[in-house]
């Protein structure tokens, strides 16, 4: 699981206000997060302290606690940090208290220095772009928040729903599996590389538990976030257009299914079959190393459903649309941004492919380019990031796709979309009409084999009077006949 783009303080090693920032992930190894041994342990500010203390015993452990905070900056090494104890205790400290002092000093130690913390910022350093883990993280705390206290709460005019957050350095303990976690939202004075007034969650847990909570509990996070969203307002379309930065994001309001799908029953019973293998297909695609993507090709005239097909495809699987428009899309970073922030479990559309090869006018170089981008980011790395991801490219005409797109790996299954067949338009008279069989069918049956109709204007005859059955069939025929005769 990467989260290479997440920042990772780590306390024991670098506190204070400004503490460094390390990457998770391929981008830096893990071991790289153990704490750094501290080449002078020793520290004159914290003898001052034990010196300053009475001998009451809680006066010790005040200024032991306090030695211990100043030693944590100074000396992360818990050895030699063990080694200067004993000297300062046999110094200053009676023997008989020794031990004791002795004993709360590791305590203290020990809850200080095996801090870990995790900061997950608003917006990516780089590319100032929302982050997605900031995003799943607000949502699922949303759901944590005690009902009794007052809260901030957005209310989003598309998904009228109301969203409760955290309020400014707020904290909430949450539990996973056991282990107890701290949250805290903070906003960024602008230091570094982020944005003054953005914000950012801190989370906090002890050191034994920072595999666990990397592995388990922050995948765990973007899961439930994601159900949360889905839950909350339905599926969304994330439209990537012109001068982008931000997908616009609207609510996908498309109520296609494979129940009302006309296409033929078998086609149907194959594509349904082909995405629950890829949905349950985790462990088969790690154990074959490839990445948990697959890419599908949908061919067919104008009006034929490919866009229907896609709006059942995630309706059917639960999952969101990021619509590409890629002749907007002009650079590889624009590329490599709309993958990485793209989520899991969805469906990324390349509409009308067959124009980006082919390009004609202007821009013919520029579209050329973004082909050809486009190629090498579907093999190589940026592909890979994320899990349950589905390619779709649309084209209405498949001769005259480049074959280097159509190679299996890049293209997994290809759909055809056909005129309407007598089967499709038994599923539209019912969809619209809500009959299973009527004595004009056979004559339609007949019709429909000698003329080419789109499944979309037989759907546009039959709601022209979706009342009367009868007469609506009777449209549809006189609409066949001119057809025919053309
Ligand atoms: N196979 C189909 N099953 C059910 N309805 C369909 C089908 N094909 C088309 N329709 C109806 O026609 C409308 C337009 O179809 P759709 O946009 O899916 O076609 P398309 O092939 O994507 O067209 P284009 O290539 O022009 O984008 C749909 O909203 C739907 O109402």
């Amino acid at each position: 699981m990467a989260f290479s783009y997440k920042n990772i303080i780590n306390s024991g090693c670098t506190p204070g206000p400004n503490p460094s920032r390390l990457f998770l992930g391929t981008q830096r190894p893990l071991n790289s997060l153990e704490p750094k041994s501290n080449p002078n342990p020793t520290n004159k500010v914290n003898r001052v302290q034990i010196l300053n203390a009475t001998r009451h015993p809680s006066s010790y452990v005040a200024s032991l606690a306090t030695f211990a905070m100043l030693t944590r900056s100074v000396a992360t090494d818990v050895l030699t940090v063990g080694k200067e104890l004993r000297t300062i205790a046999d110094e200053f400290i009676p023997r008989e208290y020794q031990d004791y002092y002795l004993h709360e000093m590791k305590k203290l130690l020990v809850t200080k220095n095996t801090e870990f913390a995790i900061v997950i910022d608003e917006y990516q350093p780089q590319t100032n772009s929302p982050d997605q883990m900031f995003k799943a993280v607000e949502t699922y705390l949303g759901t944590k928040l005690s009902e009794s206290c007052v809260r901030k709460v957005n209310v989003c005019k598309h998904k009228e729903i109301l969203a409760v957050t955290m309020s400014e350095n707020e904290e909430i303990i949450d539990e996973f599996d056991g282990v107890q976690v701290k949250w805290r939202l903070v906003t960024n004075i602008g230091k570094g590389d982020q944005q003054p007034g953005s914000k950012r969650y801190e989370l906090t847990f002890h050191n034994r538990h920072r595999f666990m909570i990397i592995e388990s509990y922050l995948p765990y996070i973007l899961d439930q976030a994601e159900e949360i969203t889905a839950s909350e307002s339905g599926l969304k379309l994330h439209l990537i257009d012109k001068g982008y930065s931000e997908p616009k994001t609207i609510v996908l309001d498309n109520p296609m299914t494979f129940e009302t799908l006309a296409i033929e029953s078998e086609l149907k019973k194959s594509i349904v079959e082909d995405l629950n293998n890829f949905r349950n297909g985790k462990e088969y695609y790690r154990r074959i190393g490839k990445a948990w993507k697959r890419g599908y090709l949908i061919y067919g005239p104008s009006g034929t459903g490919k866009s229907s097909l896609i709006a059942s495809m995630a309706n059917y699987l639960n999952y969101d649309i990021y619509d590409v428009d890629l002749t907007e899309v002009d650079s590889d970073s624009k590329l490599k941004s709309i993958l990485l922030e793209m989520a899991s479990k969805s469906i990324l559309v390349f509409e009308d492919i067959d124009q980006l090869q082919n390009p004609t006018g202007d821009d013919k170089q520029s579209r050329k380019s973004t082909f050809t981008r486009l190629l090498n980011l579907m093999d190589g790395i940026w592909s890979c990031c994320g899990e349950e991801r589905i390619f779709v490219f649309t084209t209405k005409c498949i001769d005259k796709l480049d074959p280097t797109l159509l190679r299996a790996g890049r293209m997994d299954m290809h759909i055809q979309m056909s005129y309407c067949t007598f089967s499709a338009f038994k599923q539209l008279a019912f969809n619209y009409l809500e009959v299973e069989e009527h004595k004009l069918f056979q004559q339609i049956e007949e019709l429909l084999q000698t003329v080419n109709v789109t499944p979309a204007d037989v759907a546009g005859e039959l709601m022209k009077c979706t009342k009367d059955a009868t007469k609506s069939l009777e449209k549809l025929i006189a609409y066949l006949d001119k057809k025919t005769s053309l």
